[in-house]
């Protein structure tokens, strides 16, 4: 996602930092292309303490308000990585699933910093998670008794269940269905399964497929929803949407400080 979202700003007319933040297990360095364009990116790995930190605090003095970082990373960096961004004062957006989301909410509203958190930045699903968080309010319990299947496919590296497919469950909470758990999302992370799921192969490393099945108690009626995305284009189209919003929300210093995709698909902001 670090190449897709950097091509995705840099076709907006972003500019790229030439630094990045990364992970333990990542080289010193890598280049980012786009047309005909070759970034070299500087990246600060966690194994210097307080590098990413100060590699942080000089973009914030470089670029202030205009520098947002992107974060898609790992789970368990979710709430470290806030706690740097919030201690470091720079704004962010947010796509990384999992981690104490709790946690997160909390340490980036304490910080005052500008901020997009969502579990998917897909326009199309950002649209459909709205109608079902709205169904669920305007008719509450239409689902009653309902039993809710969900099943997820994505590339076998994922560490955690769709954060996507957690926020969809809420609605159809809402909605009335059995009690159903997290732990209750069948997860598909073996090529056989994904095979079997309809996942074309050249996307086994980078798909997102949601099928989320409702059955009536007498099983005599029964609905589906869908959402099927091979590859991760769409993701960084909605990043950069969310970079272009939040820098603007930061310059504007609106009250407002912490937004959703959804907020920005209802202000008319993605593209
Ligand atoms: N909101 C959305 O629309 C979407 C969300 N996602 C989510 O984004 C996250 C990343 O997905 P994806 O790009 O596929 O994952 P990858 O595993 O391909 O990439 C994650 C990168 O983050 C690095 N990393 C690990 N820990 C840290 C850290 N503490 N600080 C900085 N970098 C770190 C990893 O390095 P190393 O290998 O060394 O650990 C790796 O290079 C997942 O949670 C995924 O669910 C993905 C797509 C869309
Ligand atoms: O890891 C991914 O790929 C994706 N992660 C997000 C999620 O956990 O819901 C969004 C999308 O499914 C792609």
């Amino acid at each position: 996602m670090g190449h897709e979202v950097s091509q995705a700003c840099i076709r907006r007319g972003m500019t790229l930092a030439p630094v990045g933040l990364t992970g333990p297990s990542m080289p010193a360095q890598c280049q980012v292309q786009e047309g005909a364009l070759t970034l070299d990116v500087k990246l600060v790995g966690p194994e210097a303490p307080g590098a990413q930190k100060q590699a942080l605090e000089e973009l914030k003095k470089q670029h202030g308000d205009r520098l947002v970082i992107i974060d898609f990373t790992h789970p368990t960096a979710v709430n470290p990585n806030s706690e740097l961004y919030a201690s470091a004062g720079v704004n962010f957006v947010f796509g990384t699933t999992g981690g104490d989301r709790e946690k997160l909410m909390k340490v980036t509203a304490d910080s005052g910093v500008y901020a997009v958190i969502a579990p998917n930045m897909g326009k199309q699903i950002v649209a459909l998670q709205a109608a079902m968080e709205r169904m669920g309010r305007d008719f509450p319990g239409a689902f009653g008794g309902y039993k809710l299947e969900v099943t997820e496919s994505h590339q076998k590296t994922k560490a955690d269940t769709s954060g996507t497919a957690k926020a969809m469950v809420g609605s159809f909470q809402q909605l009335g269905v059995e009690p159903f758990s997290h732990d209750q999302i069948q997860m598909l992370r073996d090529d056989a399964s994904q095979a079997a799921f309809g996942v074309p192969p050249e996307f086994s490393t980078g798909h997102a497929w949601h099928t989320y099945t409702l059955t009536s108690p007498d099983g005599s009626v029964q609905f589906q929803f869908k959402h099927n995305v091979c590859g991760r284009r769409t993701y960084g189209e909605g990043v950069a949407d969310a970079v272009e919003f939040i820098a603007r929300k930061a310059l504007e210093k609106s009250e407002k400080k912490i937004f959703n995709m959804i907020d920005i698909l209802e202000a008319g902001e993605m593209k």
